[in-house]
């Protein structure tokens, strides 16, 4: 692994030789996080979306995190769902259900997923009243900067085309600064109706993870992280939104998705 950072970064880069020395790396930072979240606060929220990232987080099932992590405290959400029923393949429950959920002991009252039984716009609007009855008691804690959810940690995947979560280049729904958890009926990769956590709920977490493999991202990461002119429409590239006000934000990445990148200048700032 390189890593690259300095006083004035905002983000560390982590790179890999290959996808599974970086399943190794995100194990054991989810497992940091998650015991350093249990001795602060005494729970650990962790908010997930779809895409290769879940197979990425197969070691924490293994040894010795299947014995070490304290399964019972954490509570499980997601950043983003598609509208589709729980067992359809296109799930990202089902997804992280038949590959993490199923195999390590989180109470399922700890499981948050998203009501498939109602609209989209219902839907939303219960995920984030659920949420915001969580915040009250402090099981997910509150950003000091905004009233918004201050999740421990938040995991993402990044499409080639630089989008986070359901949140795609130039939609309206980057420009939410209100609204914790909105729907979106226009996904240009399918399916069209979607569920998802806004940028400011993004970049009030404790940390962010953005984790990428393969050529294709290659030029997405660079655009995201690199230092670009003043006139970069940020709203092209959602990853390029992510800043964490208070938190941390890590990159992973496979030595492909890095391939552009310029590893000398560390990361963006
Ligand atoms: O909802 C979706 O359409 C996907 O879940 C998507 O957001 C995914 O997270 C990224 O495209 C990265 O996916 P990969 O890591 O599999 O390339």
């Amino acid at each position: 692994m390189s890593a690259c950072g300095g006083p004035k970064i905002k983000s560390e880069l982590r790179v890999f030789e290959s996808a599974d020395e970086l399943a190794t790396d995100l194990a054991e930072y989810i497992s940091q996080l998650s015991e350093n979240s249990v001795k602060e606060r005494g729970c650990f929220t962790i908010a997930l979306s779809g895409g290769s990232l879940i197979s990425l987080m197969g070691k924490l099932c293994e040894a010795p995190y299947d014995k070490t992590v304290d399964w019972t405290k954490w509570f499980v959400f997601w950043a983003d769902e598609r509208a589709v029923a729980k067992n359809h393949i296109d799930s990202n429950y089902k997804l992280t259900k038949d590959l993490f959920l199923s195999k390590v002991p989180i109470l399922n009252s700890h499981v948050f997923s998203i009501n498939d039984n109602v609209t989209v716009e219902d839907a939303a609007a219960e995920y984030e009243f659920a949420i915001r009855q969580l915040v009250k008691i402090r099981t997910v804690g509150v950003s000091e900067s905004n009233d918004c959810p201050k999740f421990d940690l938040i995991l993402l995947g990044m499409g080639p085309d630089g989008h986070v979560a359901s949140l795609f280049p130039h939609h309206p729904a980057l420009e939410l600064k209100e609204e914790w958890v909105t729907y979106i009926t226009d996904s240009p990769k399918p399916p069209p109706e979607r569920i998802t956590f806004t940028l400011p709920v993004i970049n009030s977490a404790s940390n962010v993870a953005m984790v990428a493999v393969g050529e294709e991202k290659a030029t997405a990461v660079h655009l995201a992280t690199a230092g670009t002119g003043e006139n970069f429409d940020a709203s092209s590239l959602p990853a390029r939104m992510v800043q964490p006000t208070d938190g941390k934000l890590v990159w992973f990445l496979d030595s492909t998705a890095a391939s552009v990148l310029d590893v000398s200048n560390g990361s963006s700032g």
